[in-house]
C-alpha cells in the first residue's frame, strides 16, 4: 500500500485510514458527512456495490452501483482494496482512488462492516484507524431505519435480525462511539480523527522539524 506524507502545520503527516462500522441504521452515513464536511483533508472512499440504488442515492457520490459481472471482473483484477458479502449484495473499495489520495497526502474515510475492517487491518494496520458506531438501544436502531423511510419493512427486519451479528465485532475496533445524539457522536468522532492525526509516529516530518527548532534556539 502507497502511503503519502503531507504537511501539517508545516510538519510531514503520514495519511490514515479512518474506517466507521456499525449495525444498519446506527448512523455511519450520517457522521461520516458530517466528517467530510467539517474536516478538512479527509476523503470519502466510494464503495462499489451490486445493491440497487436508494431513493436519492447519487451513482459516483453515494457509491458507484455496478451489476454482479462488473464487480467479479473488479475482485478478478484486484481492483479492490477489500470487499464482502453484506445482506446478500457485494460492496467492495476500489484501490486506485484510496491509494491516490493518500499518496496526495489525504486522510481517506471508510463507511464498511467489520470484514472490510479487517481485511484493511491486515493490509496497513498502522494506518488504520477504527470506530465502531453503536445505536444507544434496539428500539432506537429499529426507529432510525424506519425514519430514514429508504428500505422496505422486509429489508429493515433483515437488517434488524442481523444487527446483534455486526455488532459481535465491537470488541475488535480501537474506539466505540454510542449515538445517543448525533452532534455528540459527531464531537466525539472529530475528536478521535484529530488526536489520531497528532500521533507522533504519524508525524514523520518531526525529526526535521524539531532539528530546525534547535537550530533556531542554537543561532
Ligand atoms: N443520533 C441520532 N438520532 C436520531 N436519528 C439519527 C441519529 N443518527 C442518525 N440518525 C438517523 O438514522 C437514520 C440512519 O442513519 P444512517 O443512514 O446514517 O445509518 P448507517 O449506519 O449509515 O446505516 P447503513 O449501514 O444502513 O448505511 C437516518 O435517517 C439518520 O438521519
Ligand atoms: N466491506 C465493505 N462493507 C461496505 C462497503 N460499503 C458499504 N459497506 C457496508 O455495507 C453495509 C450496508 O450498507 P448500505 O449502504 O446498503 O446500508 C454497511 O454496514 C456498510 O458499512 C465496502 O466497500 N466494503
Amino acid at each position: 500500500m502507497t502511503i503519502g506524507g503531507h504537511g501539517t502545520d508545516g510538519v510531514e503527516r503520514r495519511g490514515l485510514m479512518f474506517v466507521l462500522s456499525s449495525p444498519s441504521g446506527a448512523g455511519k452515513t450520517t457522521l461520516s458527512r458530517m466528517l467530510i464536511d467539517r474536516m478538512p483533508g479527509l476523503r470519502m472512499s466510494v464503495s462499489a456495490t451490486t445493491r440497487a440504488m436508494r431513493p436519492g442515492e447519487v451513482d459516483g457520490r453515494d457509491y458507484s452501483f455496478v451489476d454482479k459481472a462488473t464487480f467479479g471482473a473488479m475482485v478478478r483484477a484486484d481492483q479492490l482494496l477489500e470487499w464482502a458479502t453484506v445482506f446478500d449484495n457485494s460492496y467492495g473499495t476500489p484501490r486506485a482512488p484510496v491509494e491516490a489520495a493518500l499518496s496526495a497526502g489525504q486522510d481517506v474515510l471508510f463507511d464498511i462492516d467489520w470484514q472490510g475492517t479487517q481485511q484493511l487491518r491486515e493490509k496497513a494496520r498502522a494506518d488504520v484507524v477504527s470506530v465502531f458506531i453503536l445505536p444507544p438501544s434496539a428500539a432506537d436502531l429499529e426507529k432510525r431505519l424506519h425514519s430514514r423511510a429508504q428500505d422496505s419493512d422486509e429489508v429493515i427486519r433483515k437488517r434488524m435480525s442481523r444487527a446483534s451479528h455486526e455488532m459481535s465485532h465491537w470488541a475488535e475496533y480501537d474506539y466505540i462511539v454510542i449515538n445517543h445524539d448525533v452532534d455528540e457522536a459527531f464531537a466525539e468522532v472529530q475528536s478521535i480523527l484529530k488526536a489520531e492525526r497528532l500521533k507522533r509516529e504519524r508525524q514523520t516530518g518531526l525529526v526535521g522539524f524539531v532539528r530546525g527548532l534547535q537550530g533556531q534556539l542554537q543561532g
